[in-house]
């Protein structure tokens, strides 16, 4: 199969080197004409250390790359997916699948990725989510993974999973796009919260309370706008929470714990040098839970150590001191 690979940070990078790897002829897209050149030169993407890049795989910044490809795996950060959207709208065809690997939800719209992809190329074509707990760096040194590859349209979830599908990267389908993209997206959000716990000290008692009830709070979130509850428990919610709010390769818990230990919020996302969504997500996250009428206390703190500059202690004692309830009081997984 020929295919485009849009986006050659950590990730995109990983998947590109997969997908050759499954004999396919990968073509991996770069934003940036420099960025592309190094990779072609070196070999290897400074973000994944260590790790050579085959020799199949082709490089550009040139966005015509995608005429003819029977896939196209879009993996720009967030904020990049609209302008890369509209960039490929024209040299599709309704057989084209689009594949979003990207975790966020759109600034202003409160868009999904998928639902971003869609209105930008004019939905032609069916648009696939790929999530799970998955860091490029795990990935590109063949460490044993999981994801799910998820559609209304069955047909496409399930040719994605074929085509990503490898002894070290197991792939299962699933119809609840809704419910994959708003845990990808939210995760990202309890890591910087947990992140910053940690950085200010506290330890695992309070890891475990925020990923609980986050998770908790996401769930409600994502059945109010129609996901199944059940996906939560699964490889992109409690999976992709679990390896997010773990991990040393997570942007999201690194700078969470950069922001506790005192550093300023922007300062602490230079200092990531790649893409920390959870401090785009939360904005819109909490816009949907404004709109949905659902509430998500976490989510609302992070807001305000992130946009309002709050001190994270006094935003936690805050949130400990809520009013008195039962833990299974609302819908819950
Ligand atoms: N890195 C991971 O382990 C991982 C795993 C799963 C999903 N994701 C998701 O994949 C997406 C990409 O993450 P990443 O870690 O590869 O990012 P990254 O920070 O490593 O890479 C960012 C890339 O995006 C390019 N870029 C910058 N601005 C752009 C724009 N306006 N339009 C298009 N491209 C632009 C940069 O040139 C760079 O190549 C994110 O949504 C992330 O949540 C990442
Ligand atoms: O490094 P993070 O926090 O952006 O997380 C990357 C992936 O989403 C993990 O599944």
């Amino acid at each position: 199969m020929k295919i485009a690979v849009l986006g050659s940070g950590g990730w995109g990078t990983a998947l590109a080197m997969l997908l050759a790897e499954n004999g396919h002829t990968v073509t991996l897209w770069s934003y940036l004409e420099e960025e592309s050149r190094r990779l072609q030169q070196t070999r290897e993407n400074p973000l994944l250390p260590g790790v050579t890049l085959p020799e199949s795989l082709s490089y550009t910044w040139d966005l015509s790359c995608v005429r003819g490809c029977g896939v196209v795996v879009m993996a720009t950060p967030s904020f990049g997916v609209r302008s890369t959207a509209e960039g490929i709208r024209g040299m599709l065809t309704p057989e084209t699948i689009l594949v979003s690997v990207s975790k966020g939800i759109e600034k202003g719209s409160s868009l999904r990725m998928t639902e971003i992809i869609r209105q930008a190329t004019g939905d032609l074509c069916p648009v696939v989510a790929l999530s799970g707990p998955s860091h490029a760096e795990e990935v590109a040194r063949r460490v044993p993974t999981a994801v799910v590859s998820a559609c209304p349209d069955q047909a496409a979830a399930e040719t994605v999973q074929d085509l990503f599908l490898n002894d070290r990267f197991r792939v299962y389908s699933s119809s609840d796009v809704v419910g994959v993209e708003l845990g990808a997206a939210l995760k990202n959000v309890m890591a910087l919260c947990t992140g910053c716990c940690t950085g200010m000290g506290y330890g695992d008692n309070t890891k475990a309370m925020l990923m609980t009830r986050g998770l908790a709070e996401t769930a409600r979130l994502g059945v109010a706008l129609g996901g199944r509850r059940e996906t939560f428990a699964g490889l992109a919610g409690m999976g992709d929470l679990i390896v997010t709010c773990t991990s040393m390769n997570s942007r999201n818990y690194r700078a969470g714990i950069l922001i506790g230990q005192g550093m300023p919020v922007q300062q602490a996302i230079q200092e990531i040098g790649a893409v920390v969504e959870g401090y785009y997500a939360v904005d819109s996250a909490r816009e949907l839970a404004k709109r949905a009428g659902v509430e998500m206390p976490i989510t609302q703190a992070a807001y305000q150590v992130l946009y309002e500059g709050r001190d994270p202690k006094t935003v936690l004692q805050e949130l400990m001191r809520r009013e008195k309830r039962h833990e299974m009081e609302e819908t819950w997984i």
